[in-house]
């Protein structure tokens, strides 16, 4: 199996092109980050490129950060802001060849909330269709990010569905999907048409994936035997020494 660092958390200290060389001397397949936007396209480029590592996503800004924002395309009246925050994305990931961008829905709730996501994703979805890259939805855990707009694989698949437009997908995240709803390997099953990216992280305390309540050595089987084939993101926060042991990704490589 196939693994992508996410370099928003792993090797987070240090500047972008360094965690992509990290990452590749650590043995990943691919990366991925969150907001890569300080940093020159050019350089995060010329990294890839020396180490071969793919950037299989970023996400899109999320507003005002001191204020707490955490994305702003389900906030009604800040469309502008959010349809900005969309082309800088696209425009960012054309130029070091990323291949999905996950709009950040924010906080935020009710039929307008709603009712603006869906604009705004469909017009995220018409400006990405013709670099054949992918619009990722997420839906986030209510114990990190109380309040965020989108909490479910279900909701999620009713956007999916209403907008019916065949570049935008779920990032299921099972570290999210685990804390809200559980059942990983049927909604892994009963989803895998709709699922643009998977990622991961021990349950409940965000680290490496092989602690908590979640056996990933099961899920990552689970997931090989549906066929998908993409490689997976490890998106989990390393908080002592023994969490940079990296034994968990080359065992599960060999699957
Ligand atoms: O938090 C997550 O999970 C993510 O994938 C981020 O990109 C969004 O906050
Ligand atoms: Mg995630």
């Amino acid at each position: 199996m196939k693994f992508s660092a996410n370099l928003g958390f792993l090797w987070a200290d240090r500047p972008l092109p360094d965690a992509i060389r990290a990452a590749h001397a650590a043995g990943f397949d691919a990366v991925e980050c969150h907001w890569p936007y300080d940093f020159p396209a050019a350089e995060v480029k010329a990294a890839l490129e020396e180490t071969g590592l793919s950037m299989l996503g970023l996400n899109t800004r999320r507003g005002d950060v001191t204020a707490g924002e955490n994305g702003l395309a389900a906030l009604p009246g800040r469309e502008t802001e959010a349809r900005e925050a969309i082309d800088q994305s696209i425009s960012y990931a054309l130029a070091v060849g990323a291949n999905c961008i996950h709009v950040m829905a924010g906080f935020a709730s009710g039929q307008q909330a709603h009712d603006c996501f869906v604009g705004n994703l469909t017009y995220a979805c018409a400006k990405a269709a013709p670099y054949d890259l992918t619009i990722l939805i997420e839906p986030l855990n209510r114990h990190d990010a109380p309040g965020y707009f989108l909490t479910t694989t279900g909701q999620a698949r009713d956007i999916i569905e209403k907008i019916a437009n065949p570049i935008l997908k779920l990032m299921f995240d099972c570290y999210h999907v685990q804390l809200m709803e559980g059942d990983i390997s049927h909604r892994l099953h009963d989803l895998l048409p709709l699922i643009g990216h998977i990622q991961f992280a021990s349950v409940p305390d965000r680290g490496p994936p092989d602690r908590g309540e979640l056996n990933y050595g099961h899920i990552f089987q689970v997931i090989r035997d549906l066929g998908y084939d993409s490689p997976l993101g490890a998106e989990y926060k390393p908080q002592g020494m023994s969490d940079w042991d990296l034994g968990w990704l080359h065992d599960a490589q060999e699957l």
